[in-house]
Formats: structure tokens, sequence, C-alpha cells
């Protein structure tokens, strides 16, 4: 394609060279061009983009992308200058692979919670409905049963076109995917064409990338601003910013909830560890998810189907058998029946949601043990709140290491026992090994006691000092049922 016909949408401050140069690749990593590419220089967190222009073309790239020229140009190269190169690059990238988002039927989730839940079910619930589908997700992406490892909740602009490229090839008609705040602050979503986009919920995280609460909120309000007319907006009405994020957006504004008026009416008649009885839309139905906030993930899909012109009786009925994504409440029995659950709350709100809903579920005298902790090179404010939450609603808490990333994992337990009130210390133990943690967990349980081990959920690895290590709190904790069957 030709640097002209890529461009014909976007407003360009200078070029150099020619305009008809041929593209044949885009890519953002100078590591990654080759003979014909078209690299984007993009300032990141880390580094600049436009430090790597001259190994770009060194390595074959055709023409060069960015907000400003670098000192040096090459005659034989194409230079394009542009205000914002992360904006661009969404633009190009959907010209470049000619607009998949235009051609099915995208619909976007945002929130703090509940984005992998509600994208995965409505993915599950789709297929079931007889269509082909896409899902772009934390855990994983897929195109129907192929499933392609992610790196990323939502990933970059040129990758997602081509996943959407190659989920049209595959006749996928619809596709799901996960929009985090990241995403919608590095552009990572422009230049794609939404049918609806889902607000589940917001509270406290990435304040550590975002700043204040005051910009979090506005990164994923403004998912909503994008949407064309034409999109739907569907929003939780029981949070309370549920309203905010759609004041200003241009598409169709729809609600779910739970407590008041809205365009989907759902009521909790029961809630057990076997599943949800609900009332949606005056329709008394049974689900296999368990927990209140489940609930709303459920209103959330079935209102997304509605407003994608599903019948409400067919997705009532198919929803209700529908399985939670892997690691969202997985629960692990052992022989002498200590209920392990798997969950990936690994935010304030998330944590408490889900101690409460094991709270509730408890029927007797059950201990609850929770072994959590805190992501390094994230939101350290989290840390203390986390540990007060693990404190408040369990009888024993371990306190031990996520993904400690590049930081000391003592450094953000020291940081997470601060929330450990001192009437609460007794109960509290911390572990530094999680897997030492786990074990432990399991050495003071009794039968029918509940072993919460939060943060990690569906990840089958650790990662410590930029070294992922194989790790899997289903697996770890199967195998310490195991031994405590031996012994
Ligand atoms: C903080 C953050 O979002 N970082 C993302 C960002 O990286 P960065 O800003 O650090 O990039 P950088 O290393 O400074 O590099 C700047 C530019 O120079 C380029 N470069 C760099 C080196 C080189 O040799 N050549 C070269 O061209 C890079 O390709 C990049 O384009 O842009 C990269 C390329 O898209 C992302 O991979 C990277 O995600 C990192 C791995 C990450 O951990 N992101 C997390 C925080 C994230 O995005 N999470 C959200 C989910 C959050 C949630 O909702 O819970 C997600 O959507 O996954
Ligand atoms: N609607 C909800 N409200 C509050 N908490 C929820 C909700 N849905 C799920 N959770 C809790 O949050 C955890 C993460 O859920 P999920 O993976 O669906 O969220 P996410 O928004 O995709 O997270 P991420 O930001 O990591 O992509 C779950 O394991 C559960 O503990
Ligand atoms: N999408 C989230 C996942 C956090 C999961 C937790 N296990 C951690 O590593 O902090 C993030 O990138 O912040
Ligand atoms: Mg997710």
């Amino acid at each position: 394609m030709q640097l002209k016909d890529l461009f014909y949408k976007i407003s360009l401050l200078a070029t150099s060279g020619s305009m008809n140069t041929d593209v044949t690749s885009l890519t953002m990593d100078s590591r990654k061009v080759g003979s014909g590419s078209l690299f984007i220089a993009v300032r990141g967190t880390v580094t600049d983009g436009h430090n790597f222009i001259e190994t770009a073309v060194r390595q074959g790239a055709a023409a060069i992308l960015c907000e400003e020229f670098p000192a040096e140009i090459n005659p034989t190269v194409a230079y394009v200058q542009v205000q914002d190169s992360s904006r661009a690059m969404g633009l190009v990238a959907a010209i470049f692979f000619d607009h998949p988002s235009q051609k099915l039927k995208l619909v976007g989730v945002t929130g703090t919670n509940g984005k992998t839940s509600v994208a995965t079910l409505l993915f599950r619930l789709f297929r079931s409905l007889g269509y082909r589908c896409g899902l772009l997700s934390t855990v994983q992406n897929q195109i129907d049963d192929e499933v392609i490892p992610a790196t990323h909740t939502t990933p970059d602009a040129i990758t997602t076109n081509q996943l959407l490229t190659k989920m049209l090839t595959h006749g996928c008609t619809h596709v799901f995917m996960e929009v985090s705040s990241h995403a919608v602050v590095q552009e990572r979503i422009a230049g794609l064409t939404f049918t609806g986009g889902i607000f589940t919920n917001i509270t406290h995280d990435h304040l550590d990338f975002h700043g204040t609460f005051d910009h979090y909120i506005r990164a994923k309000k403004s998912f909503f601003d994008q949407l064309p007319a034409s999109a739907f907006a569907l929003t939780n009405v029981d949070d309370k910013r549920g309203l905010v994020m759609l004041q200003n957006t241009p598409a169709r504004k729809e609600s779910y909830s739970l407590k008041t008026l809205a365009t989907f009416k759902g009521k909790v008649i029961a809630d057990s560890l076997f599943g949800l009885h609900m009332l949606v839309d005056n329709q008394e139905v049974w689900f296999k998810l368990i927990g209140r906030f489940n609930a709303y993930n459920l209103l959330g899909v079935y209102g997304a189907a509605i407003l994608l012109g599903e019948d409400p009786n067919e997705v009532l009925t198919l929803l209700s058998g529908i399985t939670p994504p892997p690691g969202r409440f997985e629960q692990v029995v052992s022989d002498d029946k200590i209920v392990g659950i798997v969950d990936y709350a690994h935010t304030p709100d998330a944590l408490q949601n889900v101690l409460e809903t094991i709270n509730d579920l408890r029927q007797a005298n059950e201990q609850i043990i929770t072994v959590v902790g805190c992501g390094g090179n994230r939101d350290a404010a989290k840390r203390p709140i986390m540990a007060e939450i693990a404190c408040r609603f369990s009888d024993r808490v371990i306190l031990t290491s996520d993904n400690p990333r590049n930081e000391d994992p003592m450094v953000i337990l020291e940081q997470m026992q601060t929330g450990v009130s001192p009437v609460d210390v007794k109960k509290t133990k911390t572990i530094e090994d999680r897997h030492e943690a786990i074990h432990q967990a399991v050495t003071l349980a009794k039968p029918h006691d509940i072993i919460l081990v939060a943060g990690k959920g569906h990840e089958t690895y650790q990662e410590i000092k930029g070294v992922k290590y194989d790790f899997d709190d289903r697996t770890v904790l199967r195998e310490a049922f195991a031994e405590r069957g031996n012994q």
C-alpha cells in the first residue's frame, strides 16, 4: 500500500520523501523492522521510539511515522510527521488492514473488574447461539476453538487489526474484546469501529499509571466518548460512575441494574456455592456462576445480547448453562472437603467482593484462610488496602508474593503489612514464597474450611525479575491437598 493511501484521513504536520513509497508492513518496534516496513516511533514510559529511527532505517524501513523528524534524514526513506503518533498508528493500522472492525460486530468491555468475565461469557454465549466468534482478553485471544496467547488485556492497534482480519477470514461475525484504561490512554483502540461498549464498574486500581482517580475515570469515559452514534453504550447504573461514563457519548444509551430502574433489570433470589438464582427481566433463571458481582456480569451480558438483536428466552436458556472463565472463583476441593478457591481478585474491590461472597456462602463455623499478594511495578497504594480487606473478612491471612516483577518482594510485603491493624497481627503470617504460603494454608486448614488463593487466577507463571517461572495456583493447591491426603 502506498503512503498517501495510508494517510488520507490524518492531518500531517510535515513530510519528507515520496508519498508514493510502498509500505508492506507496520511496526512500532525497531527490532521487528524489515524491508518495506513503516516504523512508527512512539514515546513510551521506559524509552522513546524516536531513539530507534536510525536503527529502523538501517534495517530497511521504507518509511517513518513520527512526532519529530530525526537530525539526519535519509533521502531514500519517506518521513511523515504527525501530532500524536500513537493515535495515528491506530488510524493507519485500520486503513492498512482495510477496516476489519467495520465488517463485524465488535463489542468492547471496560471497567476495573469484570472485563474478562463479561467478554468471555459473551464469546461463549454467541458461540452457543451458532455464530463464529472472536475474543481478545487477558486470559487468551481466541478465534472459535483456536487459542492465540495474549500478552496484554488489550493488544496494540496493529496486533488487534491483524487478529480481527484473521477472525474475518475465519468467518467470524462477532468479536468481544476487553478495553483496558491503559489501552484507551495509549490510543490502542484508535481507528476501531465498535458496535457496542459495556461498562462494568470503576474502583481503585492503576493509580500509578493514571495519577489520580479522576484521570482513571476520564480514561474509561473516553472509550464511550469515542463510540459512533450507531453503537450502543450499556452501563451499570448501580456503579456511582455508571451514568458519568455515558455523559458525552454519541451512542445509544442503555443501562442495567440490580437496584433501580434500567433498560435491563435483575434481582438476585439466592446465591450459593452451586450458582446464582436470579430474576432477569422478570424471568426466573439459574446460572452456574457464583457471587453477586457475577449477577452484574450476567446482566451486562444479557443486555448486550439483546441489544445485538438476540431473542431474550434463547439467551437466558443458553446463558444458564455457561461456565465462568478459568481462574475466576475456580474451586479445587480436597478429599477431606477443604474448599480451595482460586480467584483473579487483584484489586481491593474484587478481593472484598469475593470474600463477602465466601462469607455469605459459609454455612457453619468454617474458617476462611486467605492467601494473597500484590503485583510489583503496579499501583502500590492498593497494597495496604488489600491486606486490610483480607484481614477484615478472613480468620487467617497469609500475605505472600504475587508477580514481584522488578520490585523486591519483601518491600511489597512490608507495604501490605502496614494495612494490618494491631488486633489482626496475630492471625496474619507473611511467607514470601507463594508455593510455601499455599502449602502452609493447607496445613492450617481443617475439613470444610475455605482457602481463598487470590490475585493470580488463570496465570500459569510467576514473574520475578523479568523471568516467568512456571506457577499455577490451582496446581500448587492440588499438590498440597494430595500431600495432605498421603499423611
Ligand atoms: C505501561 C505500559 O502500558 N507499557 C506498554 C508500552 O510500553 P512502554 O511505554 O514501556 O514502551 P517503551 O519500552 O518505553 O518503548 C517505547 C517504544 O519504543 C519502541 N522500542 C523500544 C526498544 C527498542 O529497541 N526499539 C523500539 O522500537 C517500543 O516498541 C515502543 O513502541 O507499550 C508497549 C507496546 O505496546 C506495551 O507492551 C507496554 O505494556 C507493558 C508490557 C505492560 O506491562 N503493560 C500493562 C501495564 C498494561 O498495558 N496493562 C493493561 C491491563 C491493565 C488492566 O486493566 O488491568 C493491558 O491492556 O494489558
Ligand atoms: N462485576 C464485577 N465486579 C466486581 N468484581 C468482579 C466483577 N467481576 C469479576 N470480579 C472480580 O474481579 C476478578 C477479575 O475479574 P475479571 O478477570 O473478569 O476482571 P478484568 O476486568 O478482566 O481484570 P483485568 O483488569 O486484570 O483485565 C475476578 O476474579 C473477581 O474476583
Ligand atoms: N491486568 C492486570 C493484572 C494484574 C494481575 C496480578 N496478578 C499482578 O500481576 O499484579 C495488570 O496488568 O495490572
Ligand atoms: Mg481482564
